[in-house]
């Protein structure tokens, strides 16, 4: 029996993504469908166009054509649906400076009002280790530890689909094993995960297939 029934609408569908920079074609045509439970890993050398296709899925990049759907509708920021539906950790994400990471927590929690927010922040800094950081502010923490921020960041919120750019990225050898049973919990949970990854293990331990994408022409 076929993995993915045909008329199953999955959480994300791509068609045809293409996006070109003058005479470079950085994606030419993908076509990508991801259930939910499911984890699909963007593998690729660097330059292959993992960020811009995460980025076309976000919104904040424009597709030269193709098309993007959440659940079956098109991609539109501004549809309150589709802003609850995406949790993203990217590479260049930006703190506030002046609050605490356990501020920041709250503050997302209560803007996308999660029910039980400081029982879900306290659980959600347990588990990405920065209890003992929380009362830090972002400037003061090590680049690991920013990253288990932008982690938890995504964790605290509702979310259909997280889309991930390397989260790897600065975490020590238990953090990305972590991290590993942590995406698998989400799958395990229904969500739908998108990942860029240059990290064997985590693909390993996470994606259901990979979408690998080439260098562009
Ligand atoms: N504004 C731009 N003008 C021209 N080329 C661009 C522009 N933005 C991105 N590119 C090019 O698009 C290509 C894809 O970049 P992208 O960041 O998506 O790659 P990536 O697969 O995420 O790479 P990495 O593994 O290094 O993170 C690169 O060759 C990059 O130089």
């Amino acid at each position: 029996m076929p993995k993915t029934a045909p008329d199953r609408v999955p959480v994300l569908r791509l068609r045809g993504l293409t996006r070109r920079h003058g005479e470079t074609v950085v994606l030419d045509g993908v076509d990508l469908d991801v259930q939910p439970g499911e984890a699909v890993a963007l593998t690729g050398p660097n330059g292959s166009g993992k960020s811009t296709l995460l980025r076309c899925v976000l919104g904040t990049e424009e597709p030269t054509s193709g098309t993007v759907e959440l659940d079956g509708r098109p991609l539109d920021e501004r549809d309150p649906r589709v802003r609850s539906a995406l949790a993203v950790v990217m590479d260049d994400q930006d703190f506030f400076p002046d609050l605490s990471v356990v501020e920041h927590l709250d503050l997302l929690a209560r803007a996308h009002r999660v029910a039980d927010a400081d029982d879900l922040v306290d659980d959600v800094l347990a588990q990405v280790g920065l209890v003992a950081q929380s009362g830090q502010l972002p400037g003061t923490l090590s680049s690991g530890q920013l990253r288990r921020l932008a982690l938890a960041a995504a964790l605290v919120r509702p979310r259909r689909l997280l889309l991930l750019d390397e989260p790897e990225q600065r975490l020590d050898t238990e953090g990305l094993e972590w991290l590993g049973a942590r995406l698998r919990r989400e799958k395990s949970e229904g969500l739908a995960v998108l990942f860029a990854s240059h990290s064997p293990r985590l693909v390993e331990l996470v994606a259901d297939r990979s979408l690998e994408l080439g260098r562009p022409s």
